[in-house]
């Protein structure tokens, strides 16, 4: 008998199996089927004759391999068994919107020119056809070894063969054509030195979306097979603990006591879909009665209709309902969609019922967040559930993880990602049967400690929450897949040959057709394997639930001062250097950094300049001879603790507005947000010299005191009229309803950040119409970057991503000079890139007289266009939007009317669910 190290052989793969066959053999002999799997088939037959149940078998075991498999008596009398295709069951109809960037041109990732060995060698007009085939090295040997699967390609005269990674592992040249096209199963063929028997033909479909090269993802059989290839801690059973049957429960069975704990037939209920055959088959051993679970209507009542969708896909894949043997689910609804709320309710339902013999899904759930986020949670619960029903235990320095393992009141842990950090061991030591990680984005890397210290928890049912878009980069994306369902996409090396390489080189400039074609193949089934278990939803969905959102561009004037030091850094010959493209150290972070501080504050660029002064010792050479000469610039009596706002045209209008609100809308409450602590600094000295009360949150609040904050201030009672906020330090998953105007006094260059930042206060629970104003100084380096936010968009509809810094982004030489250029003359260098012919001189018209208006150019009135998200905007979706020139002797707004004394440019959009107000 021959030996065979192919894993087709070696593993028992369902899917593979039929291919695997010695040298040499007939066709005939790949009908036969290894002996457990023809048992199972026989079986099936044979209670089919006995009239059984076998057609809830036969479903049972279809589905559970996730395959259609169709069913043929050979003349032999053996019954043949034929993989068809794969194709994973989807139980809800929930809409998948996922991974939309790999249509996207979005991708920067280094490339191997692999996927231009994907499209063969071209021999124009050949047929190209694709072989599945097991090979070894070429022997004389009797009783050969096949080493391995393989996937063979033959066009015209060549082969290339592939091994299951993708990678090339032979190629040959000079075969007869004829030969090659009649090529055909059970056939050898010698290729660079190999052996290779055909096993099967593989359609080219199958060979282009990579499916040829996954394991048999999906089917149950190998779901073992490729968990033991990662060095994860085995997963116990998902339904081990819970739902082992004991002679108690047996007692009970005949009972009365399988009833749904709450009416399913309720007005407004949500009832979970029930498991399919398949499930039931491999997780209701015990024939327990099937319940219904029926989510809480004390919950159910409040949840919004999206929410209701999102609670019966999670509730699917940690059920492992939506991929055999996999219990992980991404939830990726965008901010303020209520990510937290469907996790409670899941949470509580799972906790409290099962949908075999009413046993309770989980015992005990485990959630991560990060620290500012901890009891947010907790009061989330109680929100939604009250006090009375869970117990929720929140790990902080008074309340330590024994305390958790000594009580019997808990069935819910928080904890923050760096305290589960310092007490994994003990965590480690508890069996949670759900894990939800919330922005869990961080996972992005699997090399980080966090991901390593998660992914050694042997909790299976996983779910990670983020707002942010998870797609951008393919590594990163892996990780995250991996991280939930371990393994569903094979090895890194495998995943990134069969997908991110030709993905990526898809996308490159220099990319053929073919390679476009592959690329786009991969990508779709990339994206077809993985929504099955992500769900994200926009914005859009809610906006009907929100009050309108008004939202301000402002371009202020320089003030002289700012003019004279702008001048005076742009003539540096740090700058100069830049511009010839002597970049090493980056010297022109240095100087963006300069001219943003400059904008935001003359005050802030004098503290730098006097600090190296100082400290000459710093060798940071390039910032020391940028400042140079600047210093005098300055009024010799200038100091950086007496700031005048008069210095900075930004804090003028500033200052004006929040003068403005305070006068107009007495009550409400303002968020005031920056990218920088020293300029908050700035902020706050502004409150006090104006005797408006504040409160702070920046990086350095301790994470204890964050949440007490926000809810004072969120509080009918709050004291403070201002939130003065790091959005870097706070902006993530922060609610600052309790106030209704936002103010973005610098910009980030990742339009995430500001988006984070705005999602604060128009979300959920918001009453009051939201006013977000944007500030820019006019013609600066501010308006460079919020183009490059919005023109980066409109090229690429790339998907953003809050961790992509300066430091990420490659500048060319061109982009440096636009950056580093300064336009005195103009009032709006953004208007005048729209190439919109109202030039800013147009009287704007109020809203009711435009309705009867002809629109004209750059007056196209309000909420034309796309609906308004929580997206980037995009240059054409800006040219929409109302806008005025400062100068304007009636503005329409009595703020904008107040304020416009130094403004030199105003973009408007209102952004409303009924009628703009
Ligand atoms: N159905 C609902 N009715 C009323 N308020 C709701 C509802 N769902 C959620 N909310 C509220 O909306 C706010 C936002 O919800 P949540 O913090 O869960 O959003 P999120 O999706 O986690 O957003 P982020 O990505 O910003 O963290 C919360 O204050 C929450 O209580
Ligand atoms: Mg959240």
């Amino acid at each position: 008998m021959r030996r065979s190290a192919a894993p087709s052989q070696v593993l028992g793969n369902v899917a593979k199996k039929p291919r695997f066959i010695p040298p040499g053999k007939s066709n005939t002999v790949c009908l036969k089927i290894e002996t457990k799997e023809m048992d199972q088939e026989m079986n099936l037959k044979e209670m089919d004759e006995k009239g059984g149940s076998a057609s809830l078998l036969s479903e049972v075991y279809s589905q559970n391999q996730n395959a259609n498999f169709t069913q043929s008596v050979e003349s032999s009398g053996k019954v043949k068994t034929t993989k068809e295709c794969f194709s994973a069951s989807k139980s809800s109809n929930v809409e998948m919107k996922t991974l939309d960037m790999l249509k996207a041109d979005a991708l920067c990732l280094p490339t191997s020119g692999t996927a231009k060995e994907e499209a063969v060698q071209k021999e124009p007009d050949c047929l190209v056809k694709y072989f599945s085939v097991v090979w070894c090295k070429a022997s004389k040997k009797k009783h050969k070894k096949w080493e391995g699967d393989a996937v063979l390609i033959t066009k015209g005269k060549s082969v290339i063969l592939k091994d299951m990674e993708g990678k090339d592992i032979g190629r040959g040249t000079g075969y007869k054509s004829k030969e090659l096209d009649s090529l055909d199963e059970g056939q050898t063929l010698m290729v660079g030195g190999k052996e290779i028997e055909v096993m099967g033909i593989i359609s080219a479909d199958d060979f282009s979306s990579g499916r040829c090269f996954q394991a048999g993802i999906g089917t149950h059989d190998t779901v073992s097979t490729v968990l033991s290839q990662t060095n994860m801690k085995p997963f116990c059973k998902p339904f081990k603990s819970v739902c082992q049957p004991n002679s108690k429960e047996n007692a009970l069975k005949d009972s009365q006591s399988y009833k749904p704990r709450h009416d399913p037939n309720a007005s407004n209920s949500l009832v979970m879909p029930r498991p399919n055959a398949s499930h039931q088959w491999t997780f209701n051993k015990a024939g327990l009665p099937m319940v219904d679970v029926v989510v809480d209507p004390y919950i159910a009542n409040n949840l919004r209709p999206h929410q209701k969708e999102g609670i019966i896909f999670l509730y699917e894949c940690v059920m492992g309902m939506r991929v055999s043997g996999r219990f992980g689910a991404i939830l990726a609804d965008e901010m303020g969609l209520g990510k937290t709320l469907q996790c409670i309710a899941l949470v509580w339902t799972l906790l409290r019922q099962g949908v075999y013999g009413c046993k309770p899904v989980l015992k005990q759930a485990l959630i991560v967040t990060p620290g500012s986020l901890v009891k947010n949670w907790k009061k989330e619960f109680q929100k939604w559930l009250g006090s009375e029903r869970i117990k929720v235990f929140t790990v902080d320095q008074d309340h330590k993880v024994e305390e958790f393992i000594n009580s019997p009141l808990y069935s819910v842990m928080i904890i923050s990602y760096e305290m589960l950090l310092r007490s994994l061991n003990q965590i480690q030591a508890i069996e949670f049967n759900l894990l939800i990680c919330d922005e869990g984005h961080r996972l992005k890397n699997s090399s980080i400690k966090t991901t390593t210290a998660l992914a050694s928890l042997s909790c299976e049912r996983r779910i990670i929450l983020t707002g942010t878009p998870i797609q951008n980069d393919l590594q990163e994306f892996y990780a995250l897949i991996e991280f939930v369902n371990p393994g569903i996409l094979g090895s890194s090396s495998t995943y990134r040959k069969i997908y991110e390489e030709p993905i990526v080189r898809s996308r490159e400039p220099s990319a053929t057709k073919d390679e476009k074609e592959l690329g786009e193949k991969r990508a779709a089934e990339l994206t077809r394997l993985t929504g099955l278990f992500i769900l994200r939803r926009t914005q859009e969905i809610i906006n009907e639930f929100l009050p309108p959102k008004k939202e301000s561009i402002i371009f202020c004037r320089p003030t002289a001062l700012q003019l004279e030091l702008y001048r005076k850094l742009l003539s540096s010959p740090v700058i100069r250097s830049c511009l010839q493209g002597r970049l090493e150290n980056s010297p022109h972070l240095i100087c963006i950094g300069a001219l943003k501080k400059l904008c935001n504050h003359p005050c802030l660029l004098f503290k730098a300049i006097k600090e190296k002064t100082c400290n000459p010792m710093s060798d940071e050479h390039d910032e020391s001879s940028l400042y140079e000469g600047l210093i005098d610039v300055f009024p010799q009596d200038y100091t950086s603790d007496t700031f005048s706002e008069t210095d900075s045209g930004k804090l003028q209008v500033l200052v004006k507005l929040l003068a403005a609100i305070r006068e107009l809308n007495s009550s409400e409450r303002v968020v005031l947000v920056s990218n920088y602590t020293q300029t908050l600094n700035i902020l706050q000295e502004t409150c006090k010299r104006y005797g408006y009360s504040y409160t702070r949150l920046d990086g350095h609040t301790p994470v204890s005191q964050r949440q007490q904050i926000v809810d004072t201030f969120n509080s009918k009672f709050s004291p403070a009229f201002i939130f003065l906020l790091s959005s870097k330090a706070g902006g993530v998953g922060l609610n600052l309803v309790g106030a209704s105007h936002l103010i973005l006094y610098d910009i980030d260059w990742n339009p995430a950040t500001d988006i984070q930042a705005m999602a604060r206060v128009w979300r959920d629970g918001q009453k009051h119409t939201v006013y977000i104003y944007r500030l820019l100084t006019t013609g600066s380096i501010e308006e460079k970057i919020y183009q490059r936010q919005i023109s980066k968009q409109d090229l690429s509809g790339a998907v953003v991503d809050l961790s992509k810094t300066s430091e990420h982004i490659h500048f060319s030489i061109e982009e440096l000079r636009n950056l580093f250029t300064l336009h005195e003359d103009s009032s709006c260098v953004t208007h005048d890139l729209l190439e919109c012919d109202c030039m800013g001189k147009k009287d704007h018209q109020n809203p009711s007289s435009e309705k009867h208006s002809i629109p004209r150019g750059c007056q196209l009135g309000q909420n034309h266009g796309k609906p308004n998200s929580k997206k980037p905007l995009s240059m054409s979706q800006l040219m929409q939007w109302k806008h005025f020139s400062g100068q304007h002797q009636a503005l329409p707004d009595s703020f904008m009317e107040r304020i416009k004394e130094n403004v030199s440019f105003i973009f408007q959009n209102v952004t409303s669910p009924t009628s703009p107000t």
